[in-house]
């Protein structure tokens, strides 16, 4: 009897996400023939855990290295990444040796970019310890790095091999992280799969609650979610092109996040990633009902079930100058225009390009009015 689902992910090189408890004896495997050495790159919170899985590697016969990366965004810095490829440069890392990430979203995106990068491609294997990291970023293969300018602007499409979320790892993961997380999934909910909110809604306490059958289920519906989109658009270019008949194909999966990124960036990157997608979410449902886009209906529940599991709809920090600067390097943006996905209804995303900048103020002072 396992407890294993395991979710595909097509495209040109298919892989599996494997969603269960103690998958570590599965790591061989999803490594695949001819790999000799194994970078286990993870952050410093987890070290312990780094070494367990560096110490399991060595036991089982590969030339097994740990990297320690700091936790959070500072590991996503250029120093970080230059500091990987020294580690991998003198350890003799060749083109059939392997990167092992451990960790979350940031540990994924940074692990994911030096495996990118290192003799333009080796094989990365993801082992997600957060929900958010489950449920998105070890998923898809977008890799991502930060510059003085803003988040992600650095980065390359760089597909696993494999993902193992073991969901054990949710056990030691602080509440605020899981609640992160959440927003990821309920934006999933949004673009493609009401019934995760009406799973959220029917049980709040449930779903944040590691271990409990409903988490799962959101975790598992998340990912098919993820797994569907970026097989049609890995490289997220459907959405400009227009190929896919008015769908923004993987540029969905940017809900929320065109303001999102731009507060945590003035927040110095203090904000977690899904709290500043929360409130981006809420932000753009204003937009699209304020555009004659979204019912009313359903943009108040953008504001309740995010409420509903503790993540913020509202923000009074920085003010829409700055934010409006940061969001003109958002990568949906084309020359000098902004370009946000919004709804038309439940699971009916769009692309708004260059809306009215009445309409863009007008749908700011809604979500800073009760902040
Ligand atoms: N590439 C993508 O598709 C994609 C998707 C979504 C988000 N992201 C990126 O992911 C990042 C956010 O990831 P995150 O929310 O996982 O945060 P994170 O990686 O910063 O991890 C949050 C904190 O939790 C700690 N931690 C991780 N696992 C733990 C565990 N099991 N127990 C205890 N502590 C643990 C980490 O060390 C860190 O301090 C952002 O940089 C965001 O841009 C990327
Ligand atoms: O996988 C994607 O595509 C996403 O957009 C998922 C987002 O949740 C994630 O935060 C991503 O890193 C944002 O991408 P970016 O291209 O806006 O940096
Ligand atoms: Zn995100």
């Amino acid at each position: 009897m396992t407890d294993q689902t395991v979710l595909r992910v097509n495209g040109p090189t298919p892989y599996d996400v494997v969603v269960g408890t103690g998958l570590l004896g599965e790591l061989p495997t999803m490594l695949g023939e001819g790999v000799q050495r194994v970078a286990v790159i993870h952050p410093r919170a987890l070290a312990a855990t780094g070494e367990a899985i560096r110490e399991d590697l060595a036991a089982h016969g590969y030339e097994a290295h740990g990297i320690e990366i700091p936790d959070g965004e500072e590991a996503k810095l250029a120093p970080v990444a230059s500091f990987c490829w020294q580690v991998l440069g003198q350890t003799g890392f060749t083109r059939s040796d392997a990167v092992v990430t451990v960790g979350g979203g940031s540990t994924t995106d940074m692990g994911g970019f030096v495996a990118a990068t290192w003799l333009r491609g080796v094989k990365v294997v993801h082992m997600p310890t957060t929900l958010l990291a489950m449920v998105d970023a070890a998923v898809g293969g977008k890799t991502g790095m930060n510059t003085t300018e803003g988040k992600n602007l650095v980065g390359a499409f760089h597909e696993p091999a494999g993902v193992l979320c073991d969901l054990a790892a949710l056990e030691t993961l602080p509440r605020n992280e899981l609640i992160s997380g959440l927003a990821e999934v309920i934006k999933c909910g949004f673009i493609a799969d009401p019934a995760i909110l009406d799973l959220v809604e029917r049980d709040p306490i449930a779903a944040v609650a590691p271990g409990s059958a409903v988490l799962r289920e959101l975790i598992e519906r998340a990912i098919r979610v993820k797994a569907e989109v970026v097989a049609g658009d890995l490289r997220e270019t459907a959405g400009a092109a227009g190929t896919l008949g008015g769908h923004p194909g993987r540029e969905a999966l940017n809900y929320g996040h065109t303001l999102g990124h731009a507060i945590e960036k003035a927040e110095r990157y203090n904000f977690r990633h899904g709290a500043a997608v929360a409130i981006g979410m809420t932000y753009v449902a204003e937009l699209a009902r304020l555009a004659g886009r979204l019912d009313e209906a359903t943009a108040d529940r953008h504001r309740s079930v995010l409420q509903l599991v503790g993540l913020p709809t509202s923000y009074r920090g920085a003010d829409w100058a700055q934010l409006h600067e940061s969001m003109k390097v958002d990568k949906k943006s084309r020359g000098d225009n902004l370009r946000f996905v919004v709804l038309e209804g439940l699971a009916r995303p769009t692309v708004l390009t260059a809306p009215d900048p009445a309409l863009l103020t007008a749908a700011f002072a809604e979500i800073t009015r009760e902040a």
